[in-house]
């Protein structure tokens, strides 16, 4: 499989577009014309520049508004032509992409561009080149891929062929079915883009809201499934207009998309046996059972107020490591661990950034399959040494430098707990807290789209719709990554500005992090009061909401009083109930949720967003553990 991108898909000169685009490991790119022409350095140059990075030139491009002229303008079109033949063989690059004319005179007509084609393919073999007619979605007469596939069959020449870009067929919600019945060997380039589901003006959609295979709502997998189907054995390829990735790091994003590419024909193949997709076999998408455990760093005084927080959450130290400043804190199944070490990666954490989440570790079948399909998909793996008598346990890097353990029965991970910690004596606590029922990671908007793919592409895990939640200061987005059964759920927060509240969580924790970690019981009113005695204090919800509660369902008064004497919210979807409780912020804008979800409700609590945040504004932001 040769994997291509095009170079108008990431920022930089061309230099640094070549260096992210080698890293990442695609074999070639499409050389967009622009990049070209803001380079200095002759073709020629150019051309040994790409060879130089281990890439080849996979295609020329664009070529606009050749087909269906009227005299003298068809001619000029060829002589136009021929110069960029010219430029080709210099670059030495032997594939053009011609896309459909938006020329206002283009006469139409397919057996007429069909005879420009035909006699465009004559000219370019007599140089050994070859040309590849693509179906814009807003091109003036050809947006239809069956259409430029007719034009390329009755132009019938050996140097003529067709190019597909899965957005314009899919963006036009074009069945790509069609696909399957036109020979493979005619097809001369695959181009690949998703997008959000955006309704919009084609052109605009595709020239700023184009993004990485899986990152849209596309589907890409059944549009690369046909192609594969017809025994295409050409380069695959990215070509990817979106304003982010334009001002984006071009290392991320090449990576991003590499990641895409590998998950996608992983994908297909198992969708698609027969097809000839030549990829190293790697696991499967991986089942996450549930949370092991999510560890803190934490040190000195911070470590004696996460204690306390921990205890007013009614949760019970039940571990010491044996040879580590590392504890153990449980309650149902939720593991937290706070880790106080001065080496390795905890303390690197805290030295950084101090109290946070370091760490998180995931119940799977194969901690060891897990990594491997991690590595496959450029996904760097995470080790540090360890004493005697502890466990090497899987991992990988997380979001912004954080760590991911994975843990298994098979290999004999999960005896971790009892391997290196020594239990300690501990009262059960009524609190009845039983799992976490999700967590969310605040991150800057512009890495979601990476953090999502990054999600989706090595675990089993899909994604809701984006929505957004109106902070007083300016707007978040929110979307949802889920394992089917709900073993995990984590919501990505993407801050815009420094003025909302996750944006101010990102400023003072210096990056993305964990910012809330909501637990679940099946009883939140007897947990509230419980909490209550541990000294836990609840963030405090004004009246208003109540009133507003009250209009918008159709509650017992009673459940509403007893909901706003202990700062309970509440969403409803068909009936369905879902009860919240916060925290009040800690460590620079952390903090707790205490949830009770009803089975058949699948949210979060989004309408609450706004009031939940401007209550937390209204307390003011403190470093440290809960302001009174
Ligand atoms: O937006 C465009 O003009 C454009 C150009 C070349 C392509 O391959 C394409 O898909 C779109
Ligand atoms: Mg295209």
């Amino acid at each position: 499989m040769k994997t291509s991108i095009a170079t108008v898909s990431i920022s930089g000169n061309l230099i640094e577009k070549l260096e992210a685009i080698a890293a990442a490991g695609f074999d070639g790119i499409e050389i967009f014309e622009q990049d070209f022409i803001a380079h200095d350095g002759s073709p020629r140059d150019v051309g040994r520049l790409v060879r130089d990075h281990g890439l080849e030139i996979t295609l020329f491009q664009p070529f606009r508004d050749f087909e269906c002229l009227p005299e003298p303008l068809r001619s000029k079109a060829f002589d136009r032509a021929e110069r960029k033949f010219d430029l080709m063989q210099e670059l030495g690059t032997d594939l053009i992409l011609v896309c459909s004319s938006v020329h206002p005179n283009s006469l139409g007509g397919i057996d007429r561009a069909a005879n420009d084609l035909h006699e465009l393919g004559e000219r370019a073999a007599k140089r050994g080149l070859r040309v590849g007619y693509e179906a814009l979605a807003w091109g003036r007469h050809v947006n239809d891929h069956r259409d430029a596939w007719e034009i390329v069959r009755r132009a019938d020449h050996q140097n003529i062929g067709l190019i597909l870009d899965s957005f314009h067929t899919l963006g036009r919600k074009l069945s790509p079915e069609s696909i399957r019945s036109i020979p493979g060997d005619k097809i001369f380039f695959v181009q690949l883009a998703d997008a959000p589901l955006i309704d919009m003006d084609l052109l605009y959609w595709s020239r700023h809201f184009r993004n990485m295979p899986g990152e849209g709502d596309l589907d890409v997998r059944a549009f690369m499934q046909a192609v594969m189907a017809t025994g295409y054995a050409g380069p695959i390829s990215l070509e990817i207009f979106n304003d982010q990735f334009r001002g984006g790091n071009p290392k991320t994003v090449s990576r991003d998309g590499y990641r895409s590419l590998v998950a996608l024909m992983d994908d297909v193949r198992q969708a698609e046996p027969e097809a000839p997709v030549d990829l190293p076999t790697i696991p499967p998408r991986i089942s996450v059972q549930g949370v092991e455990f999510i560890e803190f760093a934490a040190r000195g005084a911070e470590a004696q107020q996460m204690a306390e927080l921990l205890f007013s959450l009614g949760f019970a130290r039940v571990g010491q490591h044996r040879n580590k400043a590392i504890e153990l804190w449980q309650q149902g199944e939720i593991r937290i661990v706070v880790n106080a070490e001065t080496e390795g990666h905890a303390a690197h954490v805290w030295n950084a950034r101090g109290l946070s989440v370091c760490d998180i570790g995931l119940r799977v079948h194969s901690a060891s399959q897990t990594v491997q399909r991690a590595s496959a998909l450029g996904i760097s793996p995470f080790q540090q040494p360890i004493g005697p008598g502890e466990l090497q346990i899987p991992a990988i890097r997380g979001l912004e430098g954080s760590v991911l353990h994975f843990i298994d029965e098979a290999s004999g991970l999960s005896r971790v707990w009892d391997l290196e910690f020594r239990a300690e004596a501990s009262a059960p606590s009524d609190t009845g807290l039983q799992r976490i029922d999700h967590m969310a990671q605040t991150m800057s908007y512009d890495d979601m789209l990476s953090w999502t793919l990054f999600y989706t592409a090595l675990f089993d895990m899909r994604k809701s719709p984006m929505v957004d939640v109106i902070d007083p200061d300016g707007l978040v987005r929110s979307q949802i990554v889920e394992a089917g059964d709900g073993a995990l759920r984590i919501t990505l927060n993407g801050a815009e500005t420094h003025r909302t509240l996750a944006g101010d969580f990102l400023a003072r924790n210096f990056g993305a992090s964990v910012q809330h970690i909501a637990l679940s019981t099946s009883d939140i009113f007897q947990s509230a009061e419980a909490l209550q005695k541990r000294g836990f204090q609840a963030l405090p919800i004004p009246e208003n909401y109540y009133a507003d509660l009250a209009a918008r369902f159709d509650l017992n008064p009673q459940l509403l009083t007893r909901m706003k004497a202990a700062n309970i919210l509440y969403d409803e979807v068909n009936g369905a109930p879902f009860f919240q409780l916060y925290s009040r912020s800690f460590a620079g804008g952390m903090f707790f949720e205490i949830v009770q979800r009803d089975a058949s409700y699948a949210g979060f609590g989004a309408p609450n967003a706004p009031f939940r945040i401007a209550a937390q504004k209204r307390l003011g932001r403190t470093k440290g553990l809960p302001e009174s």
